[in-house]
């Protein structure tokens, strides 16, 4: 469960045969009451666990949408009958989901349908997007395979799999491609199913800022954390947001942050692509939190603009003193 009672929804995705089965047998095998796990039928290998539903990937493309505006049905109707399930007793209190999509999924639309259905959006956070990424073939998948490439960029966490069959260099030039696509990830590696506590609902995707080093300097993506003096102007910053969205939408990634708006607790943002998961507002500050900070990723916007014209905003909006900046 999330802190705000919701059951929490962790994305396992990655390309055919790299290895999400396996870190999710590892993870279910010490972490198994509770957790549902949806599994996309085609090529599946089944995972022994009574509270797993197979789906067939079911999308339908919204009017005037993009890609990442593609609702899946199937998720929409699995998730609704583990709750019909659960409220009537024939499951136990489920606290995390596990959605494993294809390997060729992309799993925006996953987020998308969670953060737009009237009911879901109520009963279930988006915790992580954990990606699989088999380091013996990544570097010909990443060039040859688009989805992949979205894949890590919808990333929160990336694990590296196989690293007991691929040599050393293969293993860095994959962290490296994996930092230049997605500067924010995690990055764990993992030989056998190791590391599956990545898939653990912990809010890693925005408990603090990442802890290695941002953007290298070729990167195709940008990304850049932006520090806040003071409070912000809550509706100011709606509006802000609304209009880089509207302005720039398919170049904005990801925005993933903690927002201080002077409560108590802070405002957890979370933003895939152009969808917007409704703000979590926390009671109270999390232990390890540093602080109010938002990451963008984002693909050709100077991040000084970001940071000028939402502190432009911010004064208008009221707030006279707030000033924002670049953290290191
Ligand atoms: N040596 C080694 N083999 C691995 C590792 N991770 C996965 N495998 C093997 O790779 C194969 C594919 O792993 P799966 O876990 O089924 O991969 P998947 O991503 O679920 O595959 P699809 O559902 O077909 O997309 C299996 O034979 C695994 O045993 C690893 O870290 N090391």
């Amino acid at each position: 469960m999330t802190s705000g009672g919701r059951r929490a929804v962790t994305v396992l995705s990655g390309f055919l045969g790299s290895g999400k089965t396996t870190l999710l047998r590892r993870y279910l095998a010490g972490h198994g009451a509770g957790v549902a796990v949806i599994i996309n039928e085609f090529g599946a290998i089944g995972v022994d666990h009574h509270l797993v539903r197979m789906v067939e990937e079911q999308s339908v493309l919204l009017q005037g949408g993009c890609v990442c505006c593609t609702r899946r049905e199937d998720l929409v109707r699995t998730l609704r009958d583990l709750l019909d399930q659960e409220n009537s007793g024939k499951l136990p209190p489920i606290s995390q989901v596990v959605i494993e999509t294809s390997g060729i999924a992309d799993p925006v639309p996953v987020l998308f349908t969670l953060g737009t259905d009237p009911v879901l959006q109520h009963q279930f956070a988006p915790a992580a997007v954990v990606v699989t990424l088999d380091a013996l073939n990544a570097a010909a998948q990443i060039e040859r395979q688009p989805e992949v490439r979205k894949q890590i960029i919808a990333a929160d966490w990336v694990v590296v799999t196989k690293t007991d069959l691929a040599p050393f260099e293969a293993v860095s030039r994959c962290r490296m491609r994996v930092r230049q696509l997605n500067p924010t990830a995690r990055i764990t590696v993992s030989r056998l199913g190791d590391g599956s506590d990545a898939l653990a609902p912990t809010r890693g995707a925005v408990r603090g800022l990442p802890p290695e080093a941002p953007a290298a300097p070729h990167s195709e993506v940008q990304s850049t954390a932006l520090g806040f003096n003071a409070p912000l102007d809550w509706p100011a910053f709606g509006v802000w947001l609304g209009m880089l969205l509207q302005a720039r939408g398919p170049d904005v990634l990801r925005i993933k942050g903690l927002l201080d708006i002077g409560d108590a607790g802070p405002v957890v943002m979370n933003v895939a692509q152009h969808v917007v998961h409704p703000p979590e507002h926390l009671a109270a500050w999390p232990a390890d939190a540093d602080g109010s900070y938002l990451v963008f990723i984002t693909r050709g916007i100077d991040p000084a603009r970001i940071a000028d014209s939402l502190e432009t905003f911010q004064r208008a909006g009221g707030r006279a003193d707030l000033s924002v900046r670049e953290l290191a």
